[in-house]
């Protein structure tokens, strides 16, 4: 409380004010929201798995996933959509856990390399699938509303495992499945 007091008054204005008096208890219930990620572990999300899956075995691919994370250098909001795709090897997810393990990463201080690997990474691990891919775009409030100030730039970023890395008809099939990925940040 006191901690937000503190940065109130060094944006020049006064903390006792009555409008800004209720402010400490907004923000630290807004952080809780906003770092919630740090309380929950992809573990637990990721925890029930079926293997019953008729022989499915192409590609799942779940896009547009929102997120809004905090850029762990400047601690302002970066948002946009996670695609993901994976090819099952005998185990799939429920897909509403993949949305959540997204917001497990997302509501952490990040920057978008490292959620990238993490989501992709974590997948990986407990499906074993036969491949992974995560692409992720990104606006930074860091480049849109201060510093070089670009409002339009976004940042792709990509990480694929098994035959996503392996084989280019597969990605390409990916890349198609999800289209331009800057499209699903204007909606
Ligand atoms: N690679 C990467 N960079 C990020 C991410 N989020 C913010 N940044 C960048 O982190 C960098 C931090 O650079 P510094 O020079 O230490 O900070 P700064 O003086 O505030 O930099 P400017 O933003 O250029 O004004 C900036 O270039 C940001 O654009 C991210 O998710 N990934
Ligand atoms: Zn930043």
């Amino acid at each position: 409380m006191e901690a937000i007091k503190t940065l109130i008054a060094y944006t020049g204005d006064n903390p006792y004010r009555e409008g800004l008096r209720g402010t400490p208890d907004r923000v630290i219930r807004a952080y809780d929201e906003f770092f919630a990620g740090y309380h929950s572990t992809a573990a637990e999300v990721l925890k029930t798995t079926f293997a019953e899956t008729g022989s499915y075995d192409e590609m799942v691919t779940l896009t547009d996933i929102e997120f809004d994370s905090h850029c762990e250098h400047h601690m302002v909001p970066f948002t946009g959509v996670v695609h993901i795709a994976y090819i099952p090897d005998k185990t799939v997810v429920g897909i509403s856990k993949l949305a959540r393990l997204v917001e497990i990463y997302a509501r952490r201080l990040q920057i978008q390399e490292k959620m990238t690997t993490q989501i992709a990474d974590k997948l990986h691990m407990v499906l074993k699938p036969k491949g992974v891919a995560v692409v992720i775009a990104g606006q930074h409030m860091c480049m849109t509303t201060r510093g070089v100030k670009k409002k339009r730039v976004k940042m792709i970023t990509s990480t694929m495992t098994g035959v996503f890395r392996e084989d280019p008809k597969v990605r390409s099939e990916f890349m198609n499945l999800i289209g331009n990925p800057k499209s699903g940040m204007e909606k």
